[in-house]
């Protein structure tokens, strides 16, 4: 059981989330449904139109793929995307998983595919490493459609919920691949949100991640997006990891967090304790952008009817922003994936150009191509083309005067501003706006233009001299997939220090009011790679005819489309509710239809993050379950509540996490933190509880980090008594099948306690010795019983697991040294499973 072990030890709130399962986007809305001639609602299950003459019109002018291929292109594009699913490599069951797809449902499924329509039903993804990855054929309707197919169907969407497996589009599971994650890196994942690629770049810190132990590297993963802030952390949780930072900023605009010259001369006088790290730059940088998403139209076939070119045109600059600041923040030596689910030119190559133009030698494109030989990818682009308004415009100079606010000299392949174009600001990289203000929002301004350009043709075409066929790009038709835009990039050397005029074009695009400290800094800082950074300064972009910001980031949800209803959402981060006597500045607030006051941290709406060292509590902790010193506590506990008497839940975090933290308290609390670590204790606040010499149990997600530290509060059950507290989740001393156990319980102290399974029956050692496969559970001592701290879900799982291992193996230990009255139970047992599973 790895510290990061996911697949054990969710909340039940957080698996209401998952069990969302994604709309039918190939379903009509009610309020897209159209009337009919008669006045009379048409159908709510008729298609969307997968036509958009716009589309056709532009992308066979960009020449992605040959004018011989359109046609098949176009048609595999109007087809609902294959469902895809990755096997979390650091959960307890993963090889379990794998080899019941592998030689159950491989087998049983292709006994269900009648039509002969494909090949395979399920299928590894050939590209992805031990097949971990799998595509599957179904469509949800044939899913439900007969007996084997219900069973995979449900078996998906439990393993989901559990955190074993992660519903994700295939295609997606691509930019952390080429990112070469190793355990000990500091990744910072800048637009992360809802988290299924943060989900792979942790596994592969885990990856090789002894029990009990934590990696050395450590993830932070941000969103702009507050609600979609809460489905990170939703996903995330499933991991159960210590290595975890999230936080909620705009990524063009991230913290550097480094000291500056006082701290550093405040530490040498020792006033401040040094940390380790002076300023937080990353091994790997993941910039998986926000886009216009059209790789995503078998997903999300709505965006056919909203698809137009300004959605492209009007997030290049965020892009290029975004992806500029995640270069400032790599190491020397680093690598940075730029990612877009888009197939669009204008938010891929051009901004990747843009991105070595500003750069200037200082970063280069890793050329992949040997990498994972089995993805099939199309080289990027040299030459293409930028639509405005329904013209088509060959180079910057094209563009008229009043659209220069939306068309940005790196959106064409040279790059070239043009000086004869005035009104070019190199800041946002935007031109100003048209004396009279027009912003020409209309497609019939066309003929309004001053010395408009003739759309044609037969102007000169602007070629890129850069290595842009290093990029790829993922097309549906290759592999039955949906499309994506990958490119890889290595730091070489520090950024040349850029000379910044003041910004005269400023909007902001997510008018995010949270995302500030109290206190804003007005001055330009400048970070050790030289460039500058102002946080009060959002450079601007006018979205001229971008569909809303709430449209274009809909589009992006990824395939685990949970629920976004904000009161639906994650209580893990939610004010601990402290009466604040006295504070009467802020005013009081509602909280749960109660009169509370909340301690407010640095960041307005963010419980402040404290390192909890409450010796006494700790103490009790440490006696009460026997944790050994090799395991350390003091320094990694935090909680989010300034008042330690009302802690309810105190989070571990890993060495890595616990540095980045000392960093950010010393520069200010510069970073705004939604969510860090792992929980690990939870205040019991039941009567029984109460009665318990240690106020604290261990929780669920934490369980798997302490096994191997704790020696007192342990139980070793037999594999029927194990099964019995699994599926009758409380069960009195006398009615334990081994009486030893029974009364071995009964001895216990009153609280929290851990039950192993003793697979073989044989003696364990005292506390018994942790492995990958060791299998153990939260549990309550109470008066007279045991019962179980796991969740129904979990429970039921670790039940068919169980039942599975018993299966395979005849001669299992499982099976082997149970008595005579543990075989009976079995008998019973197994009935029980298949009422239970059905
Ligand atoms: C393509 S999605 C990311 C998908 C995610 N990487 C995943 O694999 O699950 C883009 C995300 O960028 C976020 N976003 C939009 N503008 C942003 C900004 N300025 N800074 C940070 N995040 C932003 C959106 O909220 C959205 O969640």
């Amino acid at each position: 059981m790895g510290g990061g072990g996911g697949g054990r030890g969710k909340s039940r709130t957080q698996r209401k989330h998952f069990r969302q399962s994604r709309e039918n986007v190939w379903k009509r809305s009610k309020s897209d449904s159209q009337q009919d001639n008669n006045g009379e609602n048409k159908t709510a299950w008729e298609p969307f139109a997968t036509q958009n003459p716009a589309f056709d019109e532009y992308y066979k002018e960009q020449g992605i793929v040959s004018p011989e291929e359109w046609d098949v292109f176009i048609e595999v594009l109007r087809k609902p995307l294959p469902a895809a699913f990755r096997i979390n490599s650091s959960s307890q069951f993963c090889t379990d998983i794998r080899s019941q797809l592998e030689n159950d449902f491989m087998t049983s499924l292709q006994a269900e595919v009648t039509d002969g329509s494909e090949v395979d039903p399920i299928r590894p993804l050939p590209w992805y490493p031990e097949n971990l990855a799998w595509h599957s054929n179904f469509s949800r309707m044939q899913l439900r459609k007969n007996q084997t197919l219900v069973r995979f169907h449900e078996f998906l969407k439990q393993e989901n919920e559990i955190g074993n497996i992660t519903r994700q589009e295939a295609v997606s599971m691509v930019p952390p691949l080429f990112l070469d994650v190793r355990p000990d890196h500091f990744v910072l994942d800048m637009c992360a949100a809802p988290g299924s690629k943060t989900f792979q770049l942790l596994e592969m810190i885990y990856q090789s991640t002894e029990p009990g132990s934590l990696p050395s590297g450590m993830v932070i993963a941000n969103d702009v997006d507050v609600q979609r802030c809460n489905l990170l952390i939703h996903q995330t949780k499933r991991m159960c990891t210590a290595n975890l930072i999230v936080t909620n900023h705009e990524a063009q605009h991230f913290p550097s967090c480094h000291l500056n010259k006082n701290h550093a001369n405040a530490s040498e006088t020792g006033v401040l304790k040094v940390p380790s790290i002076c300023q937080l730059l990353f091994d790997r940088v993941l910039c998986d952008v926000p886009c216009s998403g059209d790789g995503t139209l078998r997903k999300a076939p709505d965006i056919w009817r909203k698809w137009n070119v300004g959605m492209a045109n009007g997030l290049h600059c965020l892009q290029v922003q975004i992806a500029m600041r995640g270069i400032s923040l790599l190491k020397v030596g680093g690598r940075m994936v730029y990612s877009t689910c888009s197939m669009n030119p204008v938010e891929n190559e051009a901004v990747v150009a843009e991105i070595l133009r500003r750069c200037g030698g200082s970063i280069e494109l890793v050329d992949v191509s040997s990498e994972l030989p089995q993805l099939i990818r199309r080289p990027g682009l040299k030459k293409w083309k930028v639509r405005d308004k329904g013209i088509l415009l060959n180079s910057y100079k094209d563009v008229p005067k009043f659209r220069r606010s939306g068309i940005a000299p790196g959106m064409f392949p040279s790059g070239k501003s043009y000086i004869d174009a005035p009104d070019y600001d190199h800041d946002t990289g935007l031109g100003g706006r048209h004396d009279n203000g027009h912003d020409g929002n209309s497609e019939n301004e066309a003929h309004l233009m001053e010395n408009p350009v003739a759309p044609t043709d037969v102007l000169e075409e602007e070629v890129s001299t850069l290595p842009l066929e290093r990029c790829m790009r993922i097309v549906p038709h290759d592999q039955n997939t949906g499309a994506f835009f990958v490119a890889v990039f290595h730091k070489l050397s520090p950024l040349p220090a850029i000379q910044k005029k003041p910004v005269s074009l400023q909007v902001h695009l997510h008018s995010n009011n949270d995302d500030r400290p109290e206190k804003l800094s007005d001055e330009v800082k400048v970070d050790i790679n030289g460039v500058e950074v102002n946080p009060a300064d959002v450079t601007g972009m006018l979205l001229p005819e971008v569909a809303s910001d709430a449209d274009l980031l809909n589009n992006e949800l990824e395939e685990t489309a949970l629920d976004t209803d904000p009161s639906k959402m994650c209580k893990e981060n939610e004010s601990e509710e402290i009466l604040a006597p006295g504070d009467s500045e802020k005013g009081p607030e509602i909280v749960r239809g109660k009169r509370k006051l909340q301690i407010q941290g640095k960041w307005r709406g963010v419980d402040p993050v404290v390192f909890f060292r409450d010796d006494t509590i700790v103490d009790s902790i440490k006696t009460f379950y026997g944790i050994d010193e090799s395991f350390p506590l003091s320094g990694h506990l935090v909680t989010r509540n300034n008042d330690t008497n009302h802690v309810k839940r105190i989070y571990y975090i890993s060495n890595s996490v616990k540095d980045v933290l000392e960093l950010n308290f010393q520069a200010g609390q510069q970073l705004k933190i939604t969510s860090i670590g792992l929980k690990m204790f939870e205040r019991q606040t039941s009567k029984e509880g109460t009665s318990s010499p240690c106020a604290f149990r261990i929780s669920s997600e934490g369980l798997p980090l302490l096994l191997p530290h704790i020696t007192k509060q342990i139980l070793c059950a037999s594999p029927v008594d194990f099964k019995h507290l699994l599926q009758y989740k409380t069960i009195k001393f006398a009615d334990f099948v081994d009486a030893e156990f029974g009364q071995k319980a009964s001895k216990l102290m009153s609280g929290c306690c851990v039950v192993f399974l003793n697979k073989g029956c044989e003696t364990l050692s005292h506390p018994p010795q942790v492995d990958t496969s060791t299998i153990a559970i939260g549990c309550w001592k109470g008066r007279s019983n045991v019962s179980v701290m796991v969740t129904a879900i979990d429970c039921q799982e670790l039940l068919e697991r169980l039942l599975k291992r018993m299966e395979i193996g005849e001669d299992s230990p499982l099976q082997e040294n149970t008595s005579v009255a543990a075989d009976e139970v079995d008998v019973e047992f197994k009935e029980d499973m298949e009422t239970i599973v059905g």
